[in-house]
């Protein structure tokens, strides 16, 4: 038993345009935890949004299997990849809602129609659909906008309608596809923040599809990052932002996090120079630690770098010091520090 409410196996889709073969997605084999914010991240083109229609039935893989609620969508028998029991699936994908960056409203139709119609099928009483569209609109803050018309509302306000439909048959995984790309900041933030809101109150797994990092930074528990149809990074947002070397990683989410190349970019070599880069967490933010390296350890830390960066509620870190003394002191500081739950690493070689 897995506790992933969607697992890629081997999932590669190929594409042929002008008798030319595109790999959109390339052997991707990973899964994504029921009630979780999962972050896909990467430049367009990457493949993000074919992966991920591979999970609500809008793409099927070329090879490889895909799961959702724990049943095979997708099941590859003889080198084939076959759909899985359409009619039941048709079922299964109710309970994938999907918001995209044009929120994609019926315009002759009100805020409240816009979302009575995704109830259409339902089942429910005329009433109790009026009633669900209304308690679904005041979800999504928007109780004193039922008899607007879209084009009355603010680009955030219509997302936030789309939000309401994709909510209607109470799916239990919501895919965002670049939601917040048309948005500003602040209205950017408000979209974010209520999928998170949602993501807590309903326990609904949101994939997030974006090449924007600071949405990412703001709500996900976790991300892959895509490029060229691979997923070559993957984990905590401190493992991917803030720990990952890997340079297509580095590039994309940017942020930089690799010592040397900050070292590199300020022109400071790092001969001669006891350069040691220590990672901090919110609970040692407030710790005089400089002033403690030299009262313990008779240790002058000189800061090269600092800075610090907001992940969820966490906030990270990084600074960079020259620590001159005596050798045995060095050791022992390093030590002190490690013991404070800093992540301590020396850099040796040049920059
Ligand atoms: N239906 C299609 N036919 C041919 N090529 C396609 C099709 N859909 C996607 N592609 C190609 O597959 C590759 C991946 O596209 P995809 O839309 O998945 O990337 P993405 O990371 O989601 O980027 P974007 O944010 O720009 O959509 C691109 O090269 C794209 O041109």
């Amino acid at each position: 038993m897995t506790d992933n409410i969607v697992e890629f196996k081997n999932v590669s889709v190929d594409f042929t345009q002008d008798k030319k073969q595109i790999k959109a997605v390339s052997d991707v084999s990973f899964g994504i935890p029921e009630g979780q914010i999962f972050g896909i991240a990467g430049y367009s083109g990457a493949g993000k949004s074919t992966l991920v229609r591979t999970v609500n039935l809008l793409q099927k893989p070329t090879s490889g299997e895909v799961d959702v609620f724990g049943k095979p969508v997708y099941k590859n028998t003889d080198g084939k990849v076959e759909i899985i029991d359409e009619k039941q699936l048709r079922t299964e994908r109710r309970k994938i809602g999907m918001i995209f960056q044009h929120y994609n409203l019926l315009s002759q139709k009100t805020v409240q129609q816009n979302v009575e119609f995704a109830l259409k099928h339902a089942g429910l009483k005329e009433k109790d659909v009026a009633a669900k569209a209304k308690s679904l609109l005041k979800d999504v803050g928007l109780s004193d906008y039922t008899k607007h018309f879209p084009a009355q509302l603010s680009g955030g306000q219509q997302q936030r309608v789309a939000i309401a439909r994709a909510l209607a048959n109470d799916p239990k995984i919501l895919i965002s596809d670049e939601a917040t790309s048309a948005l500003d900041p602040e209205n950017t933030n408000q979209i974010l923040d209520l999928l998170k809101d949602l993501n807590q109150k309903r326990g609904l797994t949101v994939i997030l599809i974006t090449h924007e990092m600071d949405a990412i930074k703001r709500i996900c528990d976790q991300v892959a990052i895509m490029d060229a149809g691979k997923v070559v990074d993957l984990g905590s947002l401190i493992d991917v932002f803030v720990k990952s070397t890997n340079p297509v990683t580095r590039k994309i989410v940017g942020g930089d996090f690799d010592a040397f190349s900050i070292l590199k970019s300020l022109n400071i070599d790092t001969k001669n120079r006891h350069l040691v880069k220590l990672i901090y967490f919110s609970q040692e933010i407030s710790k005089p630690i400089i002033i403690e390296l030299y009262s313990k350890f008779q240790i002058a830390a000189s800061i090269v770098y600092a800075d610090i960066e907001k992940f969820r509620d966490e906030a990270v870190g990084i600074m960079i010091v020259d620590l001159n003394g005596e050798e045995t002191q060095r050791k022992q500081a390093i030590e002190y520090l490690q013991n404070l739950d800093i992540e301590v690493s020396e850099l040796r070689g040049e920059a």
